[in-house]
């Protein structure tokens, strides 16, 4: 068999045009065991850089430049399979990024590595590489004491890293330089990791057992220590090898005695990789799989049926809150595991607690690997080798646990499918569900999308079963799993409560409920809603919200210029002093901080024992936790907080959830706020009465009369869908169109206008050309339009202004590519003008 030769690798180069892969020689020792996936130290330049091998070549291309060769493979197992290097190709053309974004993400921070400068002893008899004037006067003076102690201790250590060297003789530098010149010594770069592999001294046997068992009587009496050493050794050896400190600690030997019996060669002492193992010391109760009920069975059959079938399917499981999709996962990855296949499970990076975590580790212990932000990079790290070496089974983590490097891919369930955070905003702009059905789909696995409130996108896929790219099949539970009742949920007209006089943040009934609470000893959940902090304008007397007329979305307030603008089509207006529809001066920007909030607790209710929990108290490590279980621990009355306290949580003493402001979200610049707020309320309202005792809700708001509060109260998914569905329909948004947001940012606010309606007429002119450029309005199937350009919400960051524009395109055409193309196009002629080109498929903020 014909060996690979040559190696195409991506570098990590962050530079425009090295965006493809380069041609590198394979010495020979490295033919046999490189891989697709290996990374790799490779010279560019004058440096050494880290790259990735994303394809193998048997020899090189007749006529091709002389090849430099690969200078090392960075890892044992390759970070990366064939599998995934295909992922990310696909990835960068998708979200139209660069290959190696999309092949770093893939890999933990740990394995980012930097080339290092070492130093060793040269070969001076050698010819030099390269002639040059110093090669003439090479090796002619005998070298001084400094220099052959410098000498000597570089022989004694073969490399040294540049920099320790000449921390160890602070005063050699010119002899140090000269030698390198003399080719005495020599410098190699290397690429080393951020962080390493943690290791530890341990102790194997080093010669047949049988022999050590029959030279055990042969120690001498001087020599007891080390034949004990050896017994308990040989006793021991199906756990070998054993930790060194073990061995001391167990026998209360010395070191040297085990490093004698090393000398005599029946034992080895070597390093052994150790896992930091976050939950390390944890106990986890086991659990047995409950007895499904009819609705639970039903959605477990069809979801077995297709793992039985190792087809290729997704499922769109939604159900209530409290209706048991947990336990399906459960189960469906029990199922997975008999088959000797492999599961990711993806949850938002908010109820990723450790409850959570709880609930797979009690099922299924040790075969399960959990990768979050809050571990270390080293404890990432060593969970995510964990997987790549297939030493668990199961992978539960948020976002880019979807690379989990497993090679049997069964099933990947992503709990809350709705939630934002499965899109990542910098680059690669990628959608956790698109690469979970990619993966799934070359492995033949079954894809789980769970929700209470599905994504309109999803649930109108599985609905209509048009896209044929993705048409999940939808499994549906009305009713929670342990037969309680959705809570009662009682909307309190804010509107109402001024005109009465009434202007604190509490309603009298929240107030009077809270108060009931208390009494009762029973538990609180308050939500303040704080997306939309200060940004809109609202009429407290009526719930006006000043909005754009061509747009339907509310318009944000400049306080610079005081006036309102909308951020998709760039209409402004003066701020109003007085509402325009009722003429009340109660009109003001809206928001108010979780911190105002716990400070009226504490003046409205003497005594009020309040867990905050938001950004400002979670920051570190290890504090979300510990906050979750004081409430458990019923160490408080209230758990106050923003979005983190609406998801997953299960406590069975909560009986009241309140939420403090509906509307914030809802007058965001963002044609998904509707849907968000209604997801928010019915997973907030979802924490109440989940266990014996009833739950009630109430939901305080400036519009009580809108569609997303009204059926968010009904605890109505599908009345919610129809009204939305219709808004979007007649607005043009997803999921009827798709929507690409280019943003273009510039030092200069004129050259950068001037690009981005260059930008904008490109666009339009190649579109035009294809012939699909056309209003979204005709109903056509191929449509490709183009909005703004306009600032960007957030105009200037770092100094750099920022403009935008929005393609809003349907049907069976390369949009994305079209976009691609156009932005190099204008970054090309834009050369040295600083230009920057973002974009953003598919798009969840609109900033
Ligand atoms: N078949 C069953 N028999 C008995 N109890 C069950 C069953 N299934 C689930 N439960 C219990 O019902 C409660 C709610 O289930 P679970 O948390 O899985 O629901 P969920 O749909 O994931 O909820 P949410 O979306 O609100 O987080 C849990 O206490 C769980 O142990
Ligand atoms: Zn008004
Ligand atoms: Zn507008």
């Amino acid at each position: 068999m014909m060996l690979p030769q040559v190696a195409k690798v991506i570098v990590d180069v962050p530079v425009k045009d090295t965006d493809r892969p380069f041609d590198y020689l394979i010495p020979e020792l490295m033919r046999s065991w490189l891989e697709i996936g290996s990374r790799v130290g490779v010279p560019f330049g004058h440096r050494t850089v880290q790259g990735f091998v994303v394809d193998l070549q048997d020899r090189p291309s007749p006529g091709g430049m002389r090849l430099k060769n690969i200078q090392e493979v960075l890892d044992v197992v390759p970070p990366l399979s064939p599998e995934l290097v295909k992922l990310a190709e696909w990835m960068s053309q998708k979200y139209a990024c660069r290959f190696i974004t999309a092949l770093q993400v893939m890999v933990p921070t740990a394995l980012k590595g930097k080339a290092e400068r070492y130093i060793s002893l040269g070969d001076p008899e050698g010819q030099p590489e390269e002639e040059d004037e110093y090669s003439l006067v090479r090796v002619v003076a005998e070298p001084t004491e400094e220099a052959k102690t410098i000498m000597a201790y570089v022989a004694q250590k073969g490399e040294v890293p540049a920099q320790q060297l000449s921390r160890i003789f602070p005063d050699s530098a010119e002899t140090i330089k000269s030698l390198l010149r003399k080719g005495i010594l020599q410098e190699n770069q290397s690429i080393k990791d951020k962080l390493q592999k943690k290791m530890l001294k341990a102790v194997d046997l080093a010669v047949d057992p049988d022999e050590a068992l029959a030279a055990l009587p042969q120690f001498p009496a001087k020599a007891q220590r080390q034949r004990e050493v050896l017994q308990f050794i040989l006793e021991m050896k199906e756990l070998l090898p054993l930790p060194l400190k073990e061995v001391l600690k167990a026998l209360q030997v010395s070191a040297a005695t085990v490093k004698g019996l090393a000398d005599k060669g029946f034992v080895a002492i070597e390093e052994m990789e150790v896992f930091r193992d976050p939950y390390r010391g944890r106990r986890f109760k086991p659990t047995e799989p409950l007895r499904l009920n009819d609705e639970q069975q039903h959605a477990y059959d069809r979801i077995v049926d297709s793992l039985d079938a190792r087809r290729h399917g997704v499922f769109l499981l939604h159900g209530v809150t409290g209706s048991g999709k947990t336990e399906i996962y459960l189960q469906t990855i029990q199922h997975c595991i008999e088959q000797d296949r492999q599961a990711i499970v993806l949850v938002p990076e908010i109820s990723l607690t450790p409850q959570m975590v709880e609930r797979f580790k009690g099922r299924f212990g040790d075969q399960v690997a959990v990768m979050h932000s809050r571990l270390s990079g080293g404890e990432r790290y060593d969970e995510w080798r964990k997987i790549r070496e297939g030493k668990v089974k199961v992978a539960i983590g948020a976002r880019s646990a979807i690379f989990a490097p497993f090679d049997r891919i069964g099933l990947i369930i992503m709990d809350e499918e709705h939630e934002t955070s499965y899109k990542q905003e910098e680059s690669p702009k990628y959608h956790a569900r698109d690469v979970a059905v990619k993966r799934a789909r070359q492995y033949g696995a079954a894809v789980v999308l769970g929700s209470a409130t599905p994504s309109l996108e999803s649930y109108h896929a599985a609905r209509s079963q048009a896209n044929d790219e993705f048409a999940p099949m939808l499994l549906e539970m009305k009713r929670r799993a342990l037969g309680n009742e959705l809570p009662a949920v009682q909307i309190v007209d804010m509107r109402e409560e001024l005109k009465e006089g009434n202007r604190s943040m509490f309603s009298r009934s929240l107030h009077q409920a809270i108060e009931t609470r208390l009494q009762r000893g029973e538990q609180i959940v308050l939500l303040l809603n704080r997306r939309g902090y200060s940004t809109f304008v609202m009429c407290r007397s009526c719930g006006y919200v000043a909005g754009c007329p061509e747009c339907d979305i509310s318009l944000t307030y400049h306080q610079k210029s005081n006036n309102l603008r909308c951020h998709y089509c760039g209409y402004a207006e003066p701020a109003p002093s007085v509402c325009p529809e009722c003429g009340s001066e109660h009109i003001r920007y809206f928001g108010t901080g979780t911190q105002r909030v716990e400070e009226e607790l504490a003046k409205l209710f003497p005594g009020i024992r309040v867990i905050r929990m938001d950004v400002d108290t979670t920051t570190e490590k290890g504090s979300h936790e510990k906050l979750l279980k004081q409430f458990r621990d019923k160490k408080a009355d209230v758990l106050l907080g923003t979005q983190m306290v609406a998801k997953g949580l299960d406590f069975p003493d909560v009986t009241l959830v309140g939420v403090i402001t509906a509307d914030s979200a809802l007058n965001l610049p963002d044609f998904r706020a509707g849907e968000k707020t209604f997801q928010l309320l019915t997973q907030v309202a979802g924490r109440a009465g989940r266990h014996q005792l009833k739950g009630e809700v109430l939901i305080q708001s400036y519009t009580p009369d809108h569609y997303s509060i009204i059926h968010a109260s009904g605890h109505d998914y599908l009345a919610f869908v129809r009204d939305e569905l219709k808004h979007r329909r007649n607005l043009h948004y997803p999921p009827y169109c798709r929507l690409i947001l280019i943003t273009l940012t510039h030092e200069q606010l004129p050259l950068l206008v001037r690009m981005a309606e260059n930008m904008v007429s490109v666009l339009q002119g190649k579109a035009r050309q294809r012939g699909w450029f056309g209003s979204l309005d005709r109903l056509t199937a191929d449509a490709f339009d183009v909005l703004g350009p306009v600032a960007s919400p957030i105009p200037r960051i770092k100094n750099r202004y920022r403009f935008q524009c929005m393609v809003k395109w349907r049907g069976n055409i390369d949009a994305v590519g079209l976009v691609r193309e156009s932005a190099e196009q204008l970054e090309e002629t834009a050369h040295n003008q600083q230009l920057q080109i973002s974009i953003d498929v598919d798009p969840q903020m609109l900033m």
